[in-house]
């Protein structure tokens, strides 16, 4: 029988280097012989990324209501889970992924102001248990993460979305929510301090997947 893959989420707020992290995760256990599927959330299936459209598109006319934003969510998440997630991690593969479910709680339970408890109804309904195996949590000051964003956008260009245009005080809250379910959880939510510079955070993460690589394996 196959092994079952192993299933990695990186969380965080705006602008604290998930993207530039996944990239070297992959890198890093592919460098392994690990076969590697690279994803993200909202999004990760054609269907899954019109959904993440709707959700990112700028308020417009329309606000969008809070209980619909975590619908979508989870209505884009069962499908990711349905057509790429499950899947590759029934055929041994493992999943990297930018962003999962900590980012509800934190974000809609957080930010939004949802009680946890219906975002955990949600979140047993469409995942029947599956939880990731790791989560590497980039925590770093609001402050700073917005400098690298600002760069970011006046280096290639492009808007804020719809969340990126929320206040200090939603991110603020989205923070705290991060960082309370890491401490609810530390042997799967690893946090790791992204205001340093890259290599350091890099190597951080590394020598977290060096442990667990050998632990699993
Ligand atoms: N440790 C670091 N030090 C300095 N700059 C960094 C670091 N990590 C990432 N960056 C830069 O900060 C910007 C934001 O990084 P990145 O896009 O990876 O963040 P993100 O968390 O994926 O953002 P988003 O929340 O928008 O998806 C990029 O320009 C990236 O090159
Ligand atoms: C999975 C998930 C995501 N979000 C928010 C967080 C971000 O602002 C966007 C995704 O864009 P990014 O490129 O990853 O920064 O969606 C959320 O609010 N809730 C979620 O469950």
């Amino acid at each position: 029988m196959t092994k079952r893959g192993r299933f990695i989420t990186l969380e965080g707020g705006e602008g604290v280097g998930k993207s530039t992290n996944v990239k070297r995760v992959v890198e890093w256990l592919e460098a392994r012989g690990i076969e590697v599927v690279c994803t993200r959330e909202p999004g990760g299936t054609p269907r899954a990324e019109a959904i993440r459209e709707l959700l990112l598109a700028p308020q417009g006319d329309e606000p969008l209501d809070d209980d619909a934003e975590l619908l979508l969510m989870f209505a884009a998440r069962a499908q990711h889970l349905a057509q790429v997630i499950r899947p590759a991690l029934a055929r041994g593969a493992w999943v990297v992924c930018d962003r999962f479910t900590d980012a509800t709680f934190a974000y809609q339970g957080g930010g939004r102001g949802i009680d946890q408890n219906r975002i955990a109804i949600l979140e047993r309904f469409v995942q029947h248990g599956l939880e990731p195996d790791l989560t590497l949590l980039l925590d770093m000051p609001m402050a700073a993460a917005q400098q690298r964003l600002e760069a970011r956008l006046s280096q290639h260009g492009g808007e804020r979305d719809r969340f990126e245009r929320e206040h200090a005080s939603f991110f603020e809250a989205v923070r705290r929510a991060y960082l309370a379910r890491a401490d609810a959880a530390p042997q799967r939510i690893r946090v790791i301090d992204a205001s340093r510079e890259l290599d350091a955070v890099a190597e951080q993460i590394h020598q977290i997947l060096a442990a667990r690589v050998g632990a699993w394996q």
